[in-house]
């Protein structure tokens, strides 16, 4: 299976936009677990959500934090989702109360996956794609299906020509 639709436009976030994205999907969340108990752990889905993982994770003082490992794409070539490595289902249960954190949903099979593993628990974003959004419980911002989002570990600064150009 393979999806190899061409992306036509970027959508580039730095560490700083990265941040601030994942703070609001934090402030978002606070408040929302459930009533009897809150949030009582956070998955990160690796590795693309370890990053906004923590950082929701700090600002919602939880301490317990786990991950799943879950492979879809080799840069841009999309593949069946293949899990590498569980979290510890004793932990996780049906996954009532916990908060499982991805950078994006794109067309929504790997989190398709992440349902399977803990039906209950709620799936939080940053960023999200229209074919991925059913899959989601929370996110932040939404971006064209034709986009495709650069996250800061996959960049770096780097030197551009003058508009004018130079003699
Ligand atoms: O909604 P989907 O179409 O399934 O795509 C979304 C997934 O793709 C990326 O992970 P990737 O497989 O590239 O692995 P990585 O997180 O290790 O970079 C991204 O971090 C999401 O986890
Ligand atoms: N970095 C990145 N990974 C993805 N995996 C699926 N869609 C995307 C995307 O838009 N950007
Ligand atoms: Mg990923």
């Amino acid at each position: 299976m393979t999806n190899q639709l061409p992306h036509e436009k970027g959508f580039h976030v730095s560490w700083d936009q990265l941040h601030r994205d994942a703070r609001a999907l934090a402030w978002r969340l606070d408040g929302n677990g459930p009533a009897d108990g809150g949030w009582r752990a956070v998955v990160a889905i690796t590795r693309g959500g370890m990053a906004p993982a923590m950082i929701v994770a700090r600002e919602l003082d939880i301490r317990t934090v786990d991950t799943i490992s879950i492979k879809s794409y080799n840069h841009q070539t999309q593949s069946k989702p293949q899990v590498i490595k569980s979290p510890d289902m004793d932990l996780i249960g049906d996954g009532t109360g916990v908060l499982v954190v991805d950078d994006l949903v794109d067309t929504g099979r790997t989190l398709e996956v992440v349902r399977q593993h803990m039906p209950k628990a709620h799936i939080a974003t940053v960023y999200a794609k229209p074919q991925g959004r059913p899959q989601v419980d929370s996110f932040i911002t939404e971006v064209s299906q034709d986009t495709w989002i650069f996250f800061p570990w996959d960049m770096a600064l780097q030197y551009v020509e003058p508009y004018r150009g130079t003699d």
